[in-house]
């Protein structure tokens, strides 16, 4: 049987009077890179603030690793890393990330072990302020990895980040997931699509795909993940699941 870690059923969701998430249903599998991709406002970071529980839903269900989205049993469990990277810019790297190790109740070790999985042991020291844009990201993602979640949910990690930074963050979720670890990435940059097991397409708040990218490339005839995207949405209605 398959395990999924999120399992979203009818999902409702309005927002300042606007309907974002109309009427969106969508299994996520465990232990894979889920990539979600659309373009800007299409409601990617909506979804994922209901994943992690902080989205007033107005109707439907969202389960996530077995239980209620934002259960307390979660917080452990899940790992968020907003857009805007939420670090204190006047602590160290191992500051930060003790913090968080301290809220959730980790023990002192992980947080050695959290720096250096994103490669920052050798600025452990340093005030956040002076970090570039990359490593402050890679900080964020280190204090959401401390708590040793079974569910990373990453709201458009690599936005800003040169290729290399891109590609060797990539990578880390790479080995995240082999780990055992699943998770949930969103991203508006569509050659992405290239690093994920799965893809979720989304577009004005409905699911476009929920396939892999050899499986969206041979149902549209597409050389790539955003032909494939202009492609569905050329052919109206139909969903590729
Ligand atoms: N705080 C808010 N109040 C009201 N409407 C909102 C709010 N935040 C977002 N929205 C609306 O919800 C829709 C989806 O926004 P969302 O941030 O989920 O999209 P997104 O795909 O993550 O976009 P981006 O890639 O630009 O981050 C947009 O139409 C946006 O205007």
């Amino acid at each position: 049987m398959m395990n999924y870690a999120v399992e979203i059923e009818r999902l409702r969701v309005v927002r300042g009077g606007r309907v974002v998430l109309p009427d969106l249903s969508v299994r996520i599998p465990a232990g894979q890179v889920v990539g979600l991709l659309g373009p800007s406002g299409s409601g990617k970071s909506t979804l994922i603030r209901a994943v992690v529980g902080v989205q007033l839903v107005e109707s439907g269900e969202v389960r996530v690793l077995g239980e209620p989205a934002g259960s307390a049993g979660l917080r452990r469990r899940v790992g968020y890393v907003t857009q805007a990277p939420s670090v204190y810019d006047d602590l160290s790297v191992r500051a930060n990330v003790r913090y968080f190790a301290d809220i959730l109740g980790m023990p002192a070790a992980k947080v050695d072990e959290a720096v250096a999985a994103v490669d920052l042991t050798s600025h452990a020291d340093t005030a956040v302020g002076r970090l570039s844009g990359g490593q402050r990201s890679r900080v964020s993602l280190a204090c959401a990895l401390v708590g040793d979640p079974d569910l990373l949910v990453l709201d458009e990690p690599t936005v800003g980040l040169d290729p290399v930074l891109r590609r060797d963050l990539w990578e880390l979720f790479r080995s995240l997931a082999a780990q055992g670890r699943s998770l949930l990435v969103s991203s508006h940059v569509m050659d992405e699509a290239v690093r994920c097991d799965r893809l979720l397409l989304l577009r004005e708040g409905e699911v476009l795909a929920d396939a892999t990218l050899p499986e969206l490339l041979e149902a549209t005839g597409a050389v790539d993940a955003e032909s494939a995207f202009l492609a569905l949405i050329d052919r109206g209605q139909e969903v590729l699941r």
